[in-house]
């Protein structure tokens, strides 16, 4: 394992803390750029082989598909006090959220509303990204039936008490748009996170970002986690629109024009649909950019612990899995990124696999994480190719 080469310059963004002695593999929480060595592909790839063997059976595929959302919305049902991350990476990741960002390192986000003054890391925040928080590995346990449909739910209390969603409809925000009066269409500066689940991604931004040109849209299939997301203390609708929405159906909608975004985000999303719908929903998001405009996307890189902890009997198709809960799962290589977003017409401006290990110090266990981080830009009018 060795230090990630300087021909990756800015590369430092996903740390610095480097295995050179495996000896010393317990002594921290995590270590950065992690070489694998053939041996190690060697036994992955024969896990995935082996947990591959056995495809899930046609009918539960085909209701893992239609179900799709009702499978998010019992996630969100049952996980819903989980869900709020520590996601201070996300501005060292993608520093194009939150352009006046490095002027307000001294403090340090810790959940959606909240801002702690760090004060034993002055001036930085966490240069180790010891305790940098992804998307959560979802357990591949069964979501237990009996918290589902109980008062002990936090969503079905909160039905209870009588909070509403407040859905735009469809037809509605159609005439919205062609009157050039949807949600944020005076602002200058705009961001869609689509697969936005309770809000991770979107308060910290709206947090962080304090551009008063700024709107975030934000989209979920999942009408549970819609609700969470608005009914959060930091939910602010002059400045965020928070919309029910299914990436990979083609007949809907955005609630925004073609060419009006600036950057849109995928956060460990594109993982979750059909991998034969990847293509139309990356379409579809690239017609909304701006020239210019860029998608971000942070996602699970193939052989990652995830996928090596699939049994056999999970698998929907090649690198593509059912999890215990019924939602979804595929895993990337960089090189099939790389056609989605450029057969969308989109250039590259990075495209780069983040290997992690992180360490049970504890149990003395060792997780190999693989995910992959992208960016790219819709062409300016004036740009070549
Ligand atoms: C792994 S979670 C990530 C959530 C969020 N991006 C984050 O990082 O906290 C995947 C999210 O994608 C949403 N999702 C899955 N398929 C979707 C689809 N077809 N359209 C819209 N959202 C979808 C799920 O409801 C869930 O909120």
């Amino acid at each position: 394992m060795a230090a990630p080469s300087s021909s990756f310059g800015k590369r430092l963004q996903f740390g610095s803390r480097f295995l050179t002695d495996p000896g010393r593999v317990f002594q921290h929480n995590a270590w950065d750029n992690v070489e694998w060595s053939d041996e190690q592909e060697a036994v992955a790839q024969q896990k995935v082989r082996e947990n591959s063997e056995q495809l899930v059976p046609l009918e539960k595929q085909v209701e893992y598909e239609t179900k799709a959302s009702k499978y998010w919305n019992d996630f969100y049902m049952i996980h819903e006090n989980g869900f709020f991350k520590d996601r201070h990476w996300l501005f060292t990741e993608f520093p194009e959220l939150a352009p006046n960002w490095p002027q307000r390192q001294s403090q340090k986000l810790v959940s959606p509303g909240v801002v702690l003054q760090n004060s034993s890391n002055e001036g930085s925040i966490d240069p180790n990204q010891e305790n940098r928080e992804d998307w959560p590995c979802l357990a591949e346990t069964e979501i237990p039936e009996q918290m589902l449909n109980t008062d002990q739910n936090p969503l079905h209390k909160l039905h209870a008490e009588g909070f509403h969603l407040h859905l735009e409809p469809a037809r509605k925000l159609d005439d919205m748009k062609i009157t050039n009066d949807f949600p944020g269409s005076s602002a200058s500066f705009c961001i869609l996170e689509v697969g936005c689940g309770v809000g991770n991604t979107v308060f910290p931004v709206l947090q962080t970002n304090n551009d008063p040109s700024l709107f975030v849209y934000c989209c979920d299939f999942s009408s549970t986690a819609v609700e969470l997301l608005k009914g959060h203390p930091a939910y602010d609708p002059s400045r965020c629109f928070a919309f029910v929405h299914d990436i990979a159906e083609e007949r809907l909608d955005y609630p925004v024009p073609e060419h009006s975004l600036d950057v849109v985000i995928l956060i460990f999303v594109l993982s979750a649909i059909l991998p034969d719908k990847m293509q139309s929903a990356i379409n579809r998001l690239s017609r909304l950019l701006k020239p210019g405009g860029l998608i971000l996307l942070r996602d699970y890189g193939r052989f990652d612990m995830a996928q090596l902890r699939f049994k056999k009997g999970r698998c929907l198709s090649e690198n593509f899995y059912v999890r215990g809960d019924g939602t979804r799962v595929y895993f990337f290589t960089q090189d099939e990124l790389h056609g989605l977003f450029t057969s969308a017409g989109l250039q590259k401006v990075q495209n780069i696999v983040d290997r992690r290990l992180q360490v049970n110090r504890g149990k003395q266990l060792t997780m190999y994480r693989v995910w992959i981080q992208c960016k790219y830009r819709k062409p300016c009018l004036l740009d070549k190719n």
